[in-house]
């Protein structure tokens, strides 16, 4: 089983992608520390020097290298992954894909303290700044996100939630 975890930064993707991977009994991997590990950078420095298009291109080909390569995973995305170079169409067509969907003021909560290692959220002056542009954000990948067969919403998106989840799914498909 391929399983991907989906939604935005601060969601919890690779916190909870890492438990559910020991769980299942599946390599998890993270697509982030993938790219990270390609290009012997950071997110951030990737994001400084080469800017975003460099990055989503690269986000595209490693999400492919990795898919080809692992009939079975856990995989952590990117907040951005389902929204560029078709990659929520190929993550549909290879696994199964879970939304994990948090309220906006809990994202802000989570991220105050880490925003400046997230290149799209640093510079933000404030709380304020950085809800606003959560807000805005949120807003452009809904229609992305809600594609996803399975959904788990905050705060009962737990391992065991999720596994309940899957057995409910794999059982009426
Ligand atoms: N279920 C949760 N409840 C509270 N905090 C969480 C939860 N999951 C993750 N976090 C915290 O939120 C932050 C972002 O988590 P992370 O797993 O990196 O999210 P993502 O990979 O989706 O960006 C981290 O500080 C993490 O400790
Ligand atoms: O939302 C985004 O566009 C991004 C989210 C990050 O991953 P997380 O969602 O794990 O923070 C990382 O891929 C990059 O900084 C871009
Ligand atoms: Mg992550």
């Amino acid at each position: 089983m391929r399983l991907y975890l989906i939604g935005m930064p601060g969601a919890g993707k690779t916190t909870l992608g890492r438990a559910l991977a020991t769980a299942l009994e599946l390599p998890f991997f993270d697509l982030d520390e993938e790219i990270v590990r390609q290009e012997g950078r950071s997110v951030a420095e990737v994001f400084q020097t080469e800017g975003e298009v460099y990055f989503r291109c690269r986000e595209a080909e490693v999400l492919r290298e990795l898919v080809e390569r692992q009939p079975r995973l856990v995989l952590a995305t990117g907040g951005g992954t389902p929204c560029f170079h078709h990659n929520l169409e190929l993550l549909l067509e290879t696994g199964l894909t879970l939304y994990l969907a948090v309220p906006l003021p809990e994202l802000v909560r989570r991220l105050h303290e880490s925003a400046a290692a997230r290149p799209l959220l640093a510079q933000l002056s404030d709380v304020a700044a950085l809800e606003a542009r959560l807000h805005e954000t949120l807003a452009a990948r809904q229609r992305f996100y809600d594609r996803a067969p399975l959904r788990c919403a905050a705060p009962t998106c737990t391992v065991e939630a999720v596994l309940h989840l899957l057995a409910t799914y794999q059982a009426s498909a």
